[in-house]
């Protein structure tokens, strides 16, 4: 893929009207000015098109090329200095992001594997040949060098160059040239992420078994202490990175396991921040509600909030805590109303005074007739005595009540034997990320396919892949758009005339409202009840399409990819996606429309 820009491009209608649509809340940038795009020839990906390839990280006097209307436009002090060796579509719209910066050069790196993808950007592993260090190259798609989605852009990194802390990814440099059209963000090089680490955990509470991996094989024992101990020194960590931020007026947004990224030596930090934004608490401004990947999505967003603070980020970090001790996700909701569900019945239903007070937008749609009671105690009941009012805190329904970072820091989970253990004793694993256990599953899969038959380990423990897979279950994208979107449709096309407790089954019929999680079915996600959640979907879907959700809710491999991806949809919802969301590059743009559509 090129760029190919002769002269000054004005952005297509449906950018602009994009760009309108996003214009608002999360746009941290030095100019608010248009993009002048104005590179004479074409640039293939990674090649700079500048003469001087080989020169590496030196201005040059020579790329100041700053036009009159451009120092109209920037502010004095760095309208020359940021434009040296800058393009200008990036100059232009995102000085601050660069300010202080000087661009490397692509052919400085050698790209060895593409290593992630996400919904914004691929990513490698490099070797940066000036240092010989490995890093990771994460190249963001400006789609169309869309002036907007340039300032979405420059947000991330503007937060990460003000954020540093051992437990944040560092942001190292920047690689583009002046007749660039892409944006390579240099990071430190993390190989395993928290999601895959936990995948890998699995089967904890079960008999003692035997994992096999295309690596190595690894035995875990029943929950004990030394678990316990591995995961207090990583949410440790993560509470320690997200004080941080919050300090620093940052909320992150979409706290997951696959965004908490480990180093070799058991350094956790808090990665991609693509989606975090500033906040000041004393001068709270409305601020998106659509935000944070559905599972750790906290209750006030789910209602629709636009005024919230840290609390969105302490909720998934109570969501990842539990995770880790139940060995799978607690709350793997698939559409925004059941994910509200299962909030209510693990934690309850908001208080008639919350419900009140937070005024919150959906409170009249979601409100359940009859209010759910808080079953964190028997559901979590096999979990470490310490670990309860910390989580009692985490998942506390109103955002107030759930304390900061600091407090949970200081809570009996962190202050009681076994304490946490240091990064550094934490054992060796395989490289762990998401797309090591895809290839990996695959392999014991292919594997399987050979010889037809699970592989007998040790006696007559049988590795069961397909169970593992299923525990390797990354939750669904942060803006669950088709999903919300489909919810709205069949509200606006089913759901006139229903009463709201159409929405949410009244808790009598809620049979399994505290049921403990079963360690015995640690193949998938927690689910407290299976009749019990489709008979709650029933009221959404029909008897067609419900079938459908659960066959894909029931096996986490295929939600895994099916969410990634976003068509975790029935046959219905694909077709309505088709009509509305032709591409998944279009959810895409949902998603960012969504994140800056309606603010400010
Ligand atoms: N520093 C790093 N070292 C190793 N791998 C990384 C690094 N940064 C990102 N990755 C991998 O690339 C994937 C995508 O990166 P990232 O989450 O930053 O991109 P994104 O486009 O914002 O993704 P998402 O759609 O999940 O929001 C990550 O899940 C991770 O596996």
């Amino acid at each position: 893929m090129g760029c190919v820009l002769g002269k000054t491009a004005t952005p297509d209608r449906r950018s602009k009207s994009k760009a309108r649509r996003r214009s608002g809340e999360e746009s941290t940038t030095a100019t608010s000015t248009q993009p002048r795009q104005n590179v004479e020839q074409v640039v293939p990906d990674g090649a700079t098109g500048d003469k001087n390839d080989g020169v590496v990280e030196t201005i040059r006097q020579n790329d100041v090329e700053v036009r009159p209307s451009e120092r109209r436009r920037l502010k004095p002090e760095y309208s020359l200095k940021i434009t040296q060796g800058w393009p200008a579509w990036l100059s232009d719209v995102a000085g601050d992001a660069i300010k202080d910066w000087t661009p490397r050069r692509a052919n400085t790196f050698e790209k060895l594997d593409k290593i992630g993808q996400g919904t914004y950007s691929n990513v490698y592993k490099a070797r940066d040949l000036i240092t010989g260090k490995i890093v990771a190259l994460k190249k963001v798609r400006v789609d169309n060098l869309d002036p907007e989605n340039v300032k979405f852009m420059a947000r991330e990194i503007i937060i990460l160059k003000k954020l540093n802390h051992p437990n944040i990814i560092k942001l190292e440099g920047l690689v583009t040239s002046r007749m660039s059209c892409s944006l390579y963000l240099v990071f430190e090089y993390m190989e395993h992420d928290l999601s895959g680490l936990a995948a890998i955990q699995t089967g904890k509470f079960t008999e003692p078994q035997v994992i096999i991996t295309n690596i190595q094989i690894l035995s875990f024992p029943p929950i004990n202490s030394s678990y316990v101990l591995q995961i207090k020194c990583f949410i440790k960590q993560l509470l320690s990175g997200l004080e941080h931020c919050h300090n620093n007026g940052v909320l992150h947004r979409d706290i997951k396991g696959s965004n908490l990224l480990i180093d070799n030596d058991g350094i956790l930090k808090i990665a991609d921040f693509g989606l975090a934004s500033f906040y000041n608490p004393r001068h709270k401004q409305p601020m998106t509600s659509r935000v944070v990947t559905l599972w750790y999505r906290p209750p006030e967003l789910l209602l629709g909030a636009t005024y919230y603070g840290v609390g969105v980020d302490l909720w998934s970090a109570g969501c990842i805590l539990a995770e880790l001790l139940a060995g799978k996700p607690i709350m793997p909701g698939r559409t925004e109303v059941e994910q509200l569900h299962k909030i209510f019945k693990l934690c309850g239903s908001p208080s008639e005074e919350y419900w009140k007070r937070s005024r919150l937008p959906n409170a009249t749609l979601f409100k359940p007739q009859q209010p759910y009671k808080r079953s964190t105690a028997e559901t979590f009941k096999d979990f470490p005595p310490s670990s309860l009012p910390l989580l009692e805190n985490l998942l506390a329904i109103d955002p107030d009540t759930r304390g900061t970072a600091v407090s949970s820091l200081n809570s009996d989970f962190f202050n009681t034997e076994p304490y946490a253990c240091e990064p550094s004793e934490l054992p060796k694993y395989p490289p762990s990320k998401e797309l090591d256990i895809k290839l990996r599953d695959e392999e014991t899969r292919r594997q399987r396919g050979l010889s037809g038959k699970s592989h007998a380990i040790d006696g007559n423990k049988k590795v069961r892949t397909r169970d593992r897979a299923g525990r390797a279950v990354p939750a669904p994208e942060a803006n669950a758009e088709i999903q919300s979107n489909l919810d709205r449709w069949r509200v606006v096309t089913q759901g006139n005339g229903k009463s709201k407790s159409e929405k949410f089954p009244p808790p009598h019929r809620d049979a399994a409202v505290g049921h403990p999680l079963d360690p015995s079915q640690n193949s998938g996600p927690v689910s407290f009840n299976g009749a019990d959640d489709s008979s709650f979907s029933s009221s959404l879907f029909d008897s067609k399409s419900s079938r459908s959700v659960k066959e894909v809710g029931t096996t986490g491999g295929g939600l895994k990819r099916k969410h990634k991806r976003g068509r975790s949809h029935t046959i219905s919802s694909s077709k309505f996606i088709r009509a509305f969301l032709p591409t998944s590059m279009d959810l895409r743009f949902k998603s960012r429309e969504a994140v800056f559509g309606n603010r400010r």
